[in-house]
């Protein structure tokens, strides 16, 4: 009787994972700024190996993707909920809406912040060093 419990346990767990995979497939699918964010995470990704960034610089770089793509699933999550409880124009619905995004705007200006501190005095030397200017 345990075992079968379980088993059931396990069972709901990986599921778990299942329905969390789906629900960023539909951020994917039906969010253009996710899009982008993953595209901008990527080149982000391959910077930091290309500019060769230490290990506690790398790990900020994934820590603040991780937050920019959480916080696009929320505000997707947010968008969700206020279209199946106000599908009428609605301030407070509007407050939601609107806070939810700037939510987004913050993590991904501090995405950008984070980004000119790490890659810019690379991508700086690399252009003097390759005389650009
Ligand atoms: N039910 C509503 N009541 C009042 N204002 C709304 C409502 N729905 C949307 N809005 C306003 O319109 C803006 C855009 O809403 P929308 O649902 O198109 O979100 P979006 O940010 O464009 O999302 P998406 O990324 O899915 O296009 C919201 O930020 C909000 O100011």
């Amino acid at each position: 009787m345990e075992n079968r419990s379980d088993t059931s346990a396990w069972r709901k767990f990986i599921a778990s994972f299942g329905y969390a995979f789906e629900g960023i497939w539909y951020g994917l699918r039906t969010q253009r700024n996710l899009r982008i964010h993953v595209v901008i995470a990527g080149i982000a990704v391959l910077l930091s190996f290309l500019l060769r960034l230490s290990l506690a610089e790398f790990a900020l770089i994934l820590l603040t993707i991780a937050l920019v793509i959480a916080a696009e699933l929320v505000n997707t999550s947010i968008e969700c909920c206020i279209d199946l409880v106000s599908p009428e124009h609605h301030p407070l619905a509007k407050r939601a809406k609107d806070s939810a995004a700037g939510a987004v705007l913050v993590c991904a200006l501090l995405a950008v912040i984070i980004g000119c501190l790490l890659f810019g005095p690379r991508l700086w030397n690399l252009m003097i060093q390759q005389r650009v200017f």
